[in-house]
């Protein structure tokens, strides 16, 4: 049985929300999205939030509602993509939770964020050079911080949330 949260990490567009989701229903445990309890918590969308805030503004509401959710509440949480790259983030995953890292190759990432506009760092001329660049600085963190790392380039978000239940049951 969990005794923790299991957080979901990784690139945007791999499937973190959509699989978390998917992953609570099979755990039958609660799922939230850090995003969206941020943005519940300020009263505004995310890219409202980098406009008026800045990234740095983003990442200090990033981080408070991380601690919130490493209290003892087990539950599915699919976190930001840079929710990494602060050292007092990836300290609480670690110390807090089960760590799942999504993967995905770049065009697949590519494909995938290419449908929505709510994503403020990939509003730019080369998204994909944006999406290999974070990849290349971010792609160590996930990994210092992961427990499982699972490829979701070759499956259904519904086989992978499927197979990390059996890897959570298992363990
Ligand atoms: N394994 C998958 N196969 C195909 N499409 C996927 C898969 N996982 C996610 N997607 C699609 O990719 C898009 C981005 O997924 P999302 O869950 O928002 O990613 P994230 O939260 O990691 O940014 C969605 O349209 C979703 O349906
Ligand atoms: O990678 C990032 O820095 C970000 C990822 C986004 O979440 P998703 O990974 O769910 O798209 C969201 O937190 C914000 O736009 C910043
Ligand atoms: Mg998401």
């Amino acid at each position: 049985m969990l005794k923790q949260p299991v957080f979901i990490v990784g690139p945007m567009g791999v499937g973190k929300t959509t699989i978390g989701k998917l992953l609570a229903a099979e755990l039958r445990l609660p799922f939230v999205d850090s995003d969206r309890v941020l943005e519940e918590r300020t009263g505004a969308d995310i890219p409202w939030i980098f406009d008026v805030e800045g990234e740095q503004g983003f990442r200090r509401r990033e981080s408070a509602v991380l601690a919130d959710l490493c209290e003892d509440v087990v539950q599915v949480v699919a976190t930001g993509g840079g929710i990494v790259l602060a050292p007092e983030n990836r300290q609480l995953l670690v110390s807090r939770g089960i760590v799942i890292y999504l993967t995905a190759d770049t065009d697949l990432l590519v494909a995938r964020t290419s449908k929505s506009s709510n994503r403020p760092l990939l509003q730019v001329d080369d998204p994909r050079q944006t999406i290999e660049r974070l990849l290349r600085e971010r792609d160590p963190l996930y990994r210092d911080v992961a427990d499982l790392t699972c490829d979701t380039a070759s499956a259904s978000p519904r086989q992978v949330a499927q197979r990390i239940a059996r890897w959570l049951e298992e363990r």
